[in-house]
């Protein structure tokens, strides 16, 4: 799934540049899934492939978490998940509030893998009063009423909005102005928001769009072979296409 461009500078604070940022939650995935299977050490080639990323670029990303790894023995996964999970600020538990519990947000409620990965959802919030007080997941729905004091209480920082569109900018408002500063957008919409809050969006459709248009390229280049010409030059999608690293504009604008 892929999400959208943060309003930050390309390079953050620490000399991080925003495109390695993006790549580490790829290797973390492939580093816990070693985790998982207790593999001690991985070769920076094994985890380039497990991510899906080019091994040089990884070695470049790596460097500058300050880990380089041991010649002959690779990096130390363990290690390496704990420095990953510290950068992307992982090691800390981030109070999530869920805007507009419908078919998205009651799904994205019920997605267990929040809480694994430090995400705790302190609210469920919806401006239907029929929902108010309704469970799901487990958690009682709150109206759109309460939505700065929830944000308050809870320190909340990060809001998802999974409102239909023509709401979602009203919605973003009013979280931006309680004090969240970053935000994942589900709407399709593109949100305004002042300097200092990121955005990032999530888009399906566009997702399935870019591989309708690989899946065109394809049976372009089969049609061609069939006819007896020269395979077409033109690269297709491949696994460098699947995230940051690739030519296909993974990143829609916020
Ligand atoms: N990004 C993606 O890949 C993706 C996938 C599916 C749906 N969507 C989008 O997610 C959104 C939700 O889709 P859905 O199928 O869950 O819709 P839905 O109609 O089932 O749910 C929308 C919910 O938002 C609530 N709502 C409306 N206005 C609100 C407001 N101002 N404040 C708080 N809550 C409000 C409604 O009461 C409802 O419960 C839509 O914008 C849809 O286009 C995105």
């Amino acid at each position: 799934m892929a999400t959208g461009r943060t309003h930050r500078p390309a390079t953050r604070s620490r000399g991080i540049p925003e495109a390695t940022v993006a790549r580490l939650p790829l290797y973390l995935r492939a580093l816990t899934a070693l985790s998982e299977r207790s593999v001690p050490t991985v070769s920076s080639e094994e985890l380039a492939a497990a991510a899906g990323v080019n091994s040089a670029k990884l070695r470049k990303d790596f460097s500058y978490l300050g880990s380089y790894g041991t010649r002959g023995v690779g990096y130390d996964v363990e290690y390496l998940v704990y420095q990953i999970s510290r950068e992307l600020g992982l090691t800390q538990d981030w109070p999530v509030v869920i805007v507009g519990i419908g078919n998205l947000g009651a799904a994205l409620a019920n997605y267990g893998g929040f809480a694994s990965r430090g995400f705790r959802v302190a609210a469920l919030i919806d401006a239907d009063p029929a929902m108010a007080g309704k469970p799901v997941a487990g958690i009682p729905v709150r109206h759109t009423d309460d939505l700065e004091k929830i944000i308050k209480d809870n320190g909340v920082s990060i809001g998802v909005i999974a409102t239909p569109a023509g709401a979602a900018q009203q919605v973003c408002d009013r979280l931006v102005a309680a004090g969240v500063t970053s935000i994942l957008n589900f709407a399709p919409t593109v949100l305004s928001v002042p300097d200092g809050v990121d955005v990032r969006k999530v888009d399906l459709s566009i997702e399935l769009q870019i591989l309708a248009f690989h899946e065109q390229r394809k049976a372009g280049e089969e049609t061609a072979a069939g006819d007896g010409a020269l395979p077409a030059a033109t690269p297709r999608a491949t696994s460098a296409d699947q995230g940051p690293d690739g030519d296909v504009p993974a990143v829609m604008p916020a």
